[in-house]
């Protein structure tokens, strides 16, 4: 076979453009072992053409996952079909570093990969080719993005002083508890909580003591919540837990020790030690609420009782209400 001039420029070019292009290209045979190696992979990896030829890619780069690569190759071989492994589904194949200047946080390189099939003279697929495409600025800004959606979401849901969700999102988890609820049956208790005296804390220490008393309780309460309770803020110095698979009397174990522990605590501010106590409004969902606005007024009405009663101290919601 005899090349014209023109055709072997071209050919000559081509390689030059395979070597040269930042695009990583790889060519394997059925024992997957390695026949072409570009330059790209060669600057990524360190791995000469000349030393990395007629390799096996899985014993050169152990930490492949060889078990699903193979059984996406294989299918690149059997059905002559494209085969595409994208960032999101694995951040990487070969692990390279990421040297950009902009993107420079990630540690490795982000990588879209193309599975093509080859085809010899005679039409069977003999190899495949892997080409390997740098993809680690878009990936950083699609997850900066995502990490900047999730922290404004956080925001939104989130009270600044107490840490605990907002009156907002705290009440559409009450709704969402309740029609689980009416849906599911299982108990569901709303304890409901205030700073006893809190008046008076602003008016002897000042509005910043007041505030730091707000983030002390909140903080021992988040120190006694499980993951699934929901608890938030609900006004001033009021604050509302909803506690899930729950009953009224297990609810009120959970609200004695709260109690217990707050009474206990002491906060500092400047040169004062501050104590506070804490009244509870309990109120498991009764089969006679038709609706949360019912829920949330029996649990304050508890709340009103332990008040009345001398503060300090749990109600539960009944009919007639018990004191603790
Ligand atoms: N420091 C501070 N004070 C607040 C905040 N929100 C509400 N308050 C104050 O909390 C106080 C609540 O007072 P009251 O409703 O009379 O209740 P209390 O003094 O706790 O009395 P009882 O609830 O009956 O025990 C008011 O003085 C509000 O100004 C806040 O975010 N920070």
């Amino acid at each position: 076979m005899t090349y014209d001039k023109s055709t072997m420029n071209e050919l000559h070019w081509l390689i030059d453009m395979v070597q040269t292009i930042e695009v990583g290209l790889v060519v394997l045979d059925r024992n997957y072992d390695i026949q072409l190696w570009n330059g790209f992979m060669e600057n990524h990896s360190g791995i000469s053409p000349n030393s990395i030829k007629g390799a096996n890619l899985f014993e050169q780069f152990e930490y492949l996952p060889a078990t699903w690569l193979k059984q996406k190759m294989e299918s690149v071989f059997l059905l002559k079909n494209r085969a595409f492994i994208s960032w999101e589904q694995r951040p990487y194949v070969f692990k390279f570093n990421n040297y950009r200047p902009i993107t420079g946080r990630a540690d490795f390189m982000y990588q879209n990969v193309t599975l093509l099939p080859l085809s010899s003279l005679t039409g069977q697929i003999t190899h495949i080719s892997m080409i390997i495409y740098d993809v680690t600025d878009v990936a950083i800004n699609r997850l900066q993005l995502k990490a900047a959606n999730e922290r404004l979401e956080h925001l939104s849901q989130t009270d600044g002083l107490s840490q605990l969700h907002n009156r907002r999102h705290w009440q559409q988890c009450m709704q969402h508890e309740f029609d689980r609820h009416s849906r599911y049956g299982s108990p569901t208790t709303l304890v409901m909580f205030d700073i006893d005296h809190f008046k008076r804390i602003n008016d002897t220490y000042g509005h910043i003591a007041g505030d730091k008393v707000i983030q002390h309780v909140s903080h021992i309460l988040r120190q006694s919540l499980r993951e699934t309770d929901c608890a938030g803020r609900y006004g001033g110095e009021e604050f509302s837990v909803i506690l899930s698979n729950t009953s009224a009397e297990d609810a009120l174990k959970f609200a004695e020790r709260y109690r217990e522990k707050i009474a206990a605590s002491q906060m500092r501010y400047e040169n004062a030690k501050i104590s506070v106590t804490v009244s509870i409004g309990i109120c498991e969902i009764l089969p006679e609420f038709d609706n949360s606005a019912q829920w949330l007024a029996s649990v304050d009405s508890a709340l009103y009782l332990a008040k009345q009663a001398g503060r300090n101290r749990c109600v539960i919601y009944r009919p007639r209400a018990e004191i603790h």
